[in-house]
């Protein structure tokens, strides 16, 4: 398990921030109680990465929210995974929505991301997730269960992987998946690593929530046997909201 806690939280701030809301996001999480069998990460884009490590506290990892496929060189406009680990991120996001549905990444394109950060050190965050209109047809685990495929013809080393199911229709929406449909789901990719990886891979693997959690949904979730922790968008971008669920998944 990467990592040492049984749960692992994620705050993703996306295209967010400017040097002063980050310089006051920063503080806020430094003088935040943190519970400690939790394991916290934080995603500020790129531009930010370097302030953010310097002034947050050690307790907090720094992410980045994607890295390029390969060895850096003439990729105009991409970060490459070894210069993310020289600026001491030790994750990344990989597989978002945002970069599947918007920038047009495909399964195999993401896959490959993972196993080249994973070569150079970084943990991944690997990303799944339906969209609504593959839920209301029936193909949740289908598209699911083709997403973790991807990922896993790539990973040989499972311990430095989180697995964060978000589904589409949830993030950003404030419709928040029930601690039902979450748990289904959660289970379901739990069971498909028993079967396609490894029974250790499946107990030791943390699968995490995401998609509009905040401070007030988050405990109801976090009561759910396969939710090991959240990946938060928007609530990561209040400190004090971003410590509530924090300290609901112990
Ligand atoms: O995309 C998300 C979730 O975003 P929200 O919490 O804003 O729904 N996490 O990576």
């Amino acid at each position: 398990m990467a990592g040492t806690g049984k749960f692992f939280v994620g705050g993703n701030w996306k295209c967010n921030g400017t040097r002063d809301s980050i310089t006051k996001l920063v503080a806020d999480l430094n003088d935040a109680k943190l519970e400690t069998d939790v394991d916290i990460v934080v995603a500020p884009p790129y531009i930010y990465i370097d302030q953010v490590k310097q002034s947050l506290t050690d307790r907090i990892e720094i992410s980045a929210q994607n890295s390029w496929i390969g060895k850096g060189g003439a990729f105009t406009g991409e970060i490459s995974a070894e210069q993310l680990v020289d600026i001491g991120c030790k994750w990344v996001i990989l597989g978002h929505s945002e970069r599947r549905h918007v920038i047009g990444e495909d399964d195999q394109f993401i896959g490959k991301k993972a196993a080249y950060a994973l070569s150079q050190n970084l943990k991944v965050i690997a990303c799944i997730g339906e969209k609504l209109e593959e839920r209301e047809a029936g193909k949740t685990f289908d598209v699911c269960f083709q997403q973790m495929k991807a990922f896993a013809d790539s990973i040989s080393n499972w311990m430095d992987v989180v697995i964060a199911y978000e589904p589409v229709w949830a993030i950003g929406t404030g419709k928040v998946a029930t601690p039902q449909q979450a748990q289904e789901v959660h289970l379901a990719v739990r069971d498909w690593l028993k079967k396609n990886v490894s029974a250790e891979v499946a107990s030791s693997t943390r699968i995490i929530y995401g998609g509009s959690v905040n401070g007030n949904n988050c405990s109801e979730l976090a009561k759910q046997e396969d939710i090991d922790g959240f990946l938060v968008g928007g609530a990561s971008l209040k400190g004090p909201e971003f410590a509530i669920i924090v300290n609901s998944v112990t």
